[in-house]
């Protein structure tokens, strides 16, 4: 076991010695349970020799009596084990999957930009998963293999040193078959179930992309692909059950071959007068429980390896170091005015995504930042959420550098609607509520009235206690946004960040974006990503963004007389739109 493998089994066992008092009564029965079974092939081997053979009957109701007592009290055991196993196990399980999620969620935004969320997620609940076999197979059944193998050696002996050397004979071999075809099955059986998962993979994918297979008229060349792995799979499940089943018919004929040791050496140790029957009767049970906990221990090394490779992925996110700051200094509101102080960002340390920008934004003021794809603009309003900080310069809210604010504070304080909306699961009421969960029903419904938006919710299925998944699926990203609207309103918050949804927006939720925009902005200081730069019209004022740089700002009169950048992006944007309109009515002519 080298140094990391070393620490990484330290850890495990720290995160089940939470469990103490469980894990003690686990192995307080497991030991009981176990040394108990051990004893059964003892009391036949006395009542053979001391009460059959002898024909003496009133012993055999004393030891009837004992028998069925010792299987009352297994049986309890059993039962037990099972409850506090399962006990130990989901509790360790629990409590990894707690702290993963609370990692995950306090992590800095930042930690996500080179992370899959299928990977996380896979960590939350698939690795969580193959670390519950460890704690119950691995650490338990260690324990208790570990008492069966010493205490049937230990019983044969105690009953025959001879015959039990002779039976040991079979040990190596057990060992050696366990060791090679149990670990190779065992290994096929992983590859099978991972060439089903695949398997899964493909179908995924081919339902949730059906329209572009159909439009591209792939359907041969995935039909191919799934041919391909599903005979894969089969080839893996056989290839593993040929292992299993060598497995266990040649350690099925080794424990046969141990009863044939003790029938026919034992015999002739009983009839040369060496050896009672009882103990041959004893011996007979004994042998047959070598098997298990052998494969058992052979098998845990393999166990081991799958576990620690799982329980190494689990601690890289207990351990994530990247964690959001949340103290600092908080206040009841925020007055509004913002000031970028020639901020310069950089997401690698290297490149500048934003170049010594200078902004003030007044208290109650709606600015647009406008300006080409990958401009700049989200970072910009990244900062003022500090999702990240200013590589160099300062942004100051109301005089203060916002550094100095608590990130949760200025979160409270700050509405964000993105681009993309994301509904929760629940109604679309409880979606508006996510922004203030003590809200009540009349009060979200007061904020849509006054945000224009309350005949387009009651439009919905069932209004406002719609499934927001259901209707999820039929709203645009534009009606999407108009409920994160509502959200950020119902915080009544300070200063609202809204980044306009471009795609899928119809003329009419345009124009209740537009009015409900207008109406979320009174009394704020409010910034908006506009893409589809009409919207600007309204806005105090405009901040053209080009390559990291602040390239012009003005009115939207102002801009449009300059004739610059933001009069090139506005005309071309009118172009298409005048083009998209004329081609509609071409088509509509047709
Ligand atoms: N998390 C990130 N890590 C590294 N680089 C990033 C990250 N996010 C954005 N960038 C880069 O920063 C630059 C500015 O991106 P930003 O998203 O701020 O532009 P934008 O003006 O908002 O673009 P768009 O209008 O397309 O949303 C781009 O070159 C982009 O590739």
């Amino acid at each position: 076991m080298d140094g990391d493998t070393f620490l990484l089994v330290r850890k495990f066992l720290s995160e089940i010695l939470i469990e103490k008092k469980l894990l003690i009564m686990l192995l307080v029965i497991v030991i009981i349970s176990t040394l108990l079974s051990l004893i059964p092939p003892y009391i036949i081997g006395i009542t053979v020799d001391r009460y059959i053979i002898p024909r003496r009957i009133e012993g055999l109701i004393p030891i009837a009596i004992i028998f069925l007592t010792i299987m009352i009290v297994s049986w309890i055991l059993q039962v037990l084990r099972g409850y506090y196993s399962s006990m130990l196990t989901e509790k360790v399980l629990y409590n990894l999957r707690l702290k993963m999620y609370d990692k995950l969620l306090h992590a800095h935004i930042s930690f996500y930009n080179d992370k899959h969320i299928g990977d996380l997620v896979s960590r939350i609940i698939n690795d969580t998963s193959s670390i519950s076999q460890a704690v119950v197979l691995g650490l338990i059944n260690i324990v208790s293999d570990i008492i069966t193998i010493v205490g049937v050696i230990g019983a044969m002996m105690f009953l025959d040193i001879g015959l039990t050397l002779v039976i040991l004979i079979t040990l190596p071999p057990m060992i050696v078959i366990a060791r090679v075809f149990g670990t190779r099955m065992r290994r096929a059986f992983r590859s099978a179930r991972i060439s089903i998962g695949d398997l899964s993979t493909i179908s995924e994918e081919t339902f949730s992309g059906i329209s572009a297979i159909k439009s591209f008229n792939a359907e041969k060349a995935v039909s191919e692909r799934f041919i391909e792995a599903s005979w894969n799979s089969v080839k893996m499940f056989v290839k593993a059950s040929i292992l299993a089943s060598l497995f266990w018919s040649s350690m099925g004929l080794l424990s046969t071959l141990s009863t044939i040791i003790v029938i026919s050496y034992g015999g002739y140790l009983v009839i040369t007068g060496s050896l009672s029957m009882g103990i041959i009767a004893a011996f007979i049970q004994y042998v047959g429980r070598f098997t298990g906990p052998i494969n058992d221990l052979i098998s845990m090394y393999d166990q081991l390896q799958i576990v620690l490779a799982s329980f190494e992925r689990i601690y890289e996110v207990i351990e994530i170091d990247r964690i959001d700051d949340l103290s600092g200094l908080s206040k009841d509101s925020l007055n509004g005015e913002i000031v970028f102080d020639h901020v310069w960002f950089s997401y690698n340390g290297s490149e500048y995504v934003l170049k010594d920008i200078n902004l003030v934004v007044k208290r109650g003021e709606t600015i647009a930042i406008v300006g080409p794809s990958g401009a700049g603009k989200t970072s910009l309003v990244n900062l003022l959420l500090r999702f990240y900080e200013p590589t160099k310069g300062r942004i100051l809210i109301d005089g203060i550098d916002i550094t100095k604010y608590c990130r949760k504070f200025l979160r409270q304080r700050i509405s964000y609607v993105p681009q993309e909306t994301y509904l929760f699961t629940g109604t679309i009421m409880e979606n508006i509520k996510a922004g203030k969960p003590e809200a009540s029903d009349d009060e979200v419904i007061e904020i849509c009235k006054k945000l224009g938006i309350h005949s387009f919710i009651e439009r919905l299925p069932k209004g406002y206690y719609t499934d927001a998944g259901e209707a999820g699926k039929r709203l645009s990203a534009g009606e999407k946004q108009l409920i994160a609207i509502a959200r950020a309103m119902l915080r009544n918050p300070d200063i609202v960040i809204l980044d306009e949804a471009m795609s899928n927006i119809d003329a009419e939720t345009e124009e209740l974006i537009r009015k409900a925009i207008k109406n979320l902005m009174i009394g704020r200081t409010g910034i908006i990503v506009a893409h589809r730069l009409t919207l600007t019209k309204e806005c105090n004022r405009i901040i053209v963004i080009d390559n990291g740089r602040i390239a012009e700002e003005g009115s939207f009169e102002e801009l449009m007389n300059r004739r610059g950048l933001f009069y090139k992006l506005y005309m071309s944007q009118v172009g298409e739109e005048e083009k998209r309109l004329r081609d509609m009515n071409t088509y509509i002519a047709i």
